[in-house]
């Protein structure tokens, strides 16, 4: 059972005006539910991210990775729709994507259907590596490309001052690209498919040290409202023309070896029938014909 989704009261008034427009606009479009995926590196802030949409301390928050990586839904309704969230533990450990972490999120996203994937990643790092691409790869082969169709990446530590050389608007482009780069890769899309939908990439600021305009909203260094603005985009992508994933059974399961080429064996029969017994037969029955016969027969 969902709870009364309380934590929109303690937003000021601007922003809880807008994100009850968009609940409006979700409705309009005969949706009364919206089940949000986050998933990303451990650390980036991605329970912190869940809490600051939803106004509440929904998740716990810790400086240090949870012993127990488990994931949580977090479900929360207003005037008769409902939001779930589904905070999920960091996937790497050791440098390496944690299988086992891994199996334990598709299983808890059995008879799910994911909306949107929020990937979080921090906005204040300078590269990407290997471990980004390895992550891309297992959400990638966990839930299908087109799970990024349904896809935002969200940068964290957005209020940064960036170096001298850069405005804020080129750093945030420069680390966009850096980051798109590793989804378009890790998911492999091809060229054509990067044209055909951008995967929009969203700033966020956790801190309580957010800055705030005259409304007391938080915004950030480039004065985007980013509460709003994270909504908005989650609103589109959930309407947007692709299909929601529905997490069942053979997903879970992924490819199965012995069902590959299961289709081909009637085939194999057939012409094993036709061109190898029947001719066979047909040889049998020429020798017989013509063997010379003896005179008892
Ligand atoms: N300054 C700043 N700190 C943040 C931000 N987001 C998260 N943090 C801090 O980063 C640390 C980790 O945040 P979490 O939200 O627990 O990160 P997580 O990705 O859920 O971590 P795991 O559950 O361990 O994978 C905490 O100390 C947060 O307070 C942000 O936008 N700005």
């Amino acid at each position: 059972m969902a709870r009364e989704w309380t934590g929109i009261q303690q937003f000021p008034l601007a922003t809880q005006t807008k994100l009850l427009e968009l609940l409006g606009t979700l409705k309009e479009k005969s949706r009364d539910s919206l089940t949000i995926l986050v998933m990303g590196k451990g650390g980036v802030g991605k329970s912190s991210t869940v809490n600051s949409i939803l106004g509440e301390r929904a998740v716990a928050v810790s400086a240090f990775q949870s012993d127990v990586p488990r994931p949580v839904m977090v479900s929360r309704e207003r005037s008769g729709f409902t939001l779930n969230i589904i905070d999920t533990p960091g996937i790497v450990e050791g440098g390496y994507v944690n299988d086992q972490a891994l199996q334990l999120i598709k299983r808890f996203l059995l008879n799910k259907t994911i909306d949107v994937l929020l990937y979080v990643d921090r906005l204040d790092s300078y590269r990407v590596d290997n471990l980004d691409r390895q992550i891309v790869k297992a959400i990638t082969e966990s839930f299908g490309k087109e799970i990024w169709r349904k896809g935002v990446v969200v940068l964290t530590h957005a209020q940064l001052t960036p170096p001298d050389c850069l405005s804020y608007d080129d750093f945030f482009a420069r680390r966009s690209e850096a980051v798109l780069k590793v989804v378009d890769s890790g998911a492999r899309f091809k060229k054509h498919e990067i044209q055909d939908h951008v995967i929009p990439v969203v700033l966020v600021e956790n801190s309580s040290r957010c800055n705030k305009n005259d409304n007391g909203e938080k915004i950030l260094p480039n004065d985007t409202v980013w509460i709003p603005s994270i909504v908005e985009t989650i609103t589109n992508i959930a309407t947007n023309e692709s299909k929601s994933i529905v997490v069942d059974q053979k997903l879970i399961d992924g490819p199965n070896a012995n069902e590959r080429g299961k289709v081909f064996i009637p085939l194999i029969l057939a012409f094993q029938y036709f061109f190898v017994i029947k001719q066979l037969q047909k040889w049998i029955k020429d020798d017989i014909a013509k063997a010379p016969k003896s005179s008892w027969e």
